[in-house]
């Protein structure tokens, strides 16, 4: 027991946030902000990275003012962040050069279906322990340099920078002095090299991105740099991608230990150990962090639209007001759901990996009315974790007892409780879903001599198990609808 703060910074995909955690590891204070999500063209995402740091910023600053914290109270930072997302900036001036490339954009589809023809799909999986796909940053980064305008002789010259948005915030944190990453983020860029731990030269030369370009990488616990508050230093002593950080923040510490985070994608992971596991069935192998002189791998399933689809259904569709309402509507509808929504907005993730799926409703009638596609869209999300499931189960031969949940739609009641049932496992809800944040701070306080990892399984109580209640036949009949809808949405678009 300490009473010295931790604080993490958790820069979401649709928000930014500052968690406030005490000495004992609890939550004290969250501030959040959401901020502009920018769509120039069908199958494009982008945000302002100036946006990500003013409120990124803002929170941190509406954290400490309001729990009037003395910054020499602050033990340490820890940084979390959507994953791949991308930055190249000017490292002279401070500008990006060009948006944020999200990891939701499907622009470079074309790019990555050039390396598959080209043979690279074994040497990527076998190197950085992904699939060839847009989703991850090293596309982007060729896509910047070939499309912004001088973007290409400026790199040549050592005058750019890319960084995930971790890199980001720390340069920007440290004064500009500070490019580093850590292994976590590093695994998610499709040029980080998970056996040597070093950025892959083969990857680098055939996608022409400068090593110049490049952060630092180190261990997930480490210490950074310093950010400095009314004259005092805080070491910046965490840094992990919101996954992995959730996985750490669930205690997953053993190998077959996984959870799954209903954010704006949802993504299963279950911890490997050391050992560096590749799926047969379409997961990613990457990095879980670096801590304590090890690495530790994980499995990951990666769904890549989850939490985004409530968000379509209020301000796309206009039919909630609120995300947490999609629970209301959908529990006055009685149906044996026959209506489907696929919601691959941004293609298919795993296991799929189609970049040229899209979004599509199957199963209306005359009678089909709102509440409808807001239950099937309910309902999407746990399907999509039932395929994910299904293939972390056949790659690891480990068959979960219970799914540990967290992240911001794991709030819902009724879609946790399908989800059970259309997995036919119990489903165990924490009492803080905010385990990305725990996970940062965590490693944050073990760097900074606070807390130990065991500290994490003392603070991790359950708020509710949801336990499976459906007839196997409906279930059977329920999820052979979902894999038909899935294979009529891909390959929507043509190359
Ligand atoms: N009660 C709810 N029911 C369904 N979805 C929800 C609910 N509350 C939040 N969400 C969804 O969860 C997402 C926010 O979760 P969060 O973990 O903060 O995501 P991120 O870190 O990706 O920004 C949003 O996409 C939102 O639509
Ligand atoms: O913003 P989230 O929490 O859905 O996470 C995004 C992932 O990191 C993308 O890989």
């Amino acid at each position: 027991m300490s009473n010295r703060y931790i604080i993490a910074l958790d820069q979401g995909t649709t928000s930014s946030r500052a968690v406030l955690f005490n000495g004992s590891g609890e939550i004290v204070a969250i501030t959040q902000q959401e901020f502009t999500q920018i769509f120039p063209k069908s199958g494009w995402v982008e945000h302002d990275p100036k946006e990500i740091l003013s409120t990124q910023f803002g929170v941190l600053e509406k954290l400490i003012k309001s729990h009037k914290i003395d910054p020499s109270e602050i033990a340490g930072i820890g940084i979390t962040n959507q994953r791949e997302t991308t930055v190249v900036w000017d490292k002279h001036s401070g500008e990006p050069v060009y948006n944020a490339i999200v990891w939701q954009d499907t622009r470079t589809s074309d790019i990555c279906q050039k390396l598959k023809k080209d043979g690279l799909e074994d040497y990527v999986r076998n190197n950085t322990g992904l699939v060839i796909d847009s989703y991850f940053s090293g596309t982007k980064v060729h896509w910047i340099l070939e499309n912004v305008e001088d973007a290409r002789e400026k790199a040549a010259k050592g005058d750019l920078l890319f960084g995930t948005i971790d890199s980001w915030l720390i340069w920007n944190m440290t004064d500009r002095e500070v490019h580093i990453t850590d292994y976590s983020n590093a695994s998610r860029t499709l040029l980080y090299n998970i056996k040597s731990l070093e950025w892959d030269e083969k990857l680098l030369s055939i996608l022409k991105i400068p090593a110049t370009m490049l952060p630092e990488v180190k261990p997930s616990g480490h210490h950074y740099g310093d950010y400095t508050l009314q004259g005092h230093k805080i070491p910046i002593a965490g840094i992990a991608g919101d996954q992995q950080a959730a996985l750490f923040g669930q205690a997953c510490f053993e190998p077959g230990m996984a959870k799954n985070t209903y954010g704006t994608g949802c993504f299963m992971l279950m911890n490997t150990g050391k050992k560096l596991q590749y799926s047969e069935s379409g997961l990613l192998t990457t990095i879980a962090w670096g801590l304590d002189g090890e690495v530790h791998y994980a499995l990951e399933g990666s769904i890549f639209i989850a939490g985004a689809a409530i968000q379509w259904l209020r301000d796309g569709l206009k039919l909630i007001d609120e995300a947490p309402d999609s629970e209301y509507f959908a529990n006055k509808v009685a149906d044996d759901r026959e209506v489907y929504v696929v919601p691959a907005f941004a293609g298919l993730g795993a296991p799929y990996w189609d970049m040229y799926a899209r979004g599509a409703i199957f199963g209306l009638t005359r009678d089909t009315g709102k509440n409808h596609i807001i239950k099937a869209t309910l309902d999407s999300l746990a399907y999509q974790t039932k395929d994910v499931l299904n293939a972390m189960e056949k790659d690891s031969g480990i068959t979960l007892s219970a799914l540990k949940v967290d992240g911001g739609a794991a709030a819902n009641n009724f879609m946790m409780q399908f989800q059970a049932d259309i997995l036919d496992v119990p489903v165990e809800r924490p009492e803080v879903i905010e385990s990305t944040a725990m996970g940062a701070a965590f490693l944050a306080g073990i760097t900074v001599g606070l807390w130990k990892k065991e500290d994490i399984i003392k603070n991790r109580k359950i708020e509710k198990t949801f336990t499976p209640d459906m007839a196997s036949e409906l279930r059977n009949k329920c999820y052979a609808g979902w894999q038909k809808a899935v294979s009529k949405s891909m390959a929507w678009i043509q190359e």
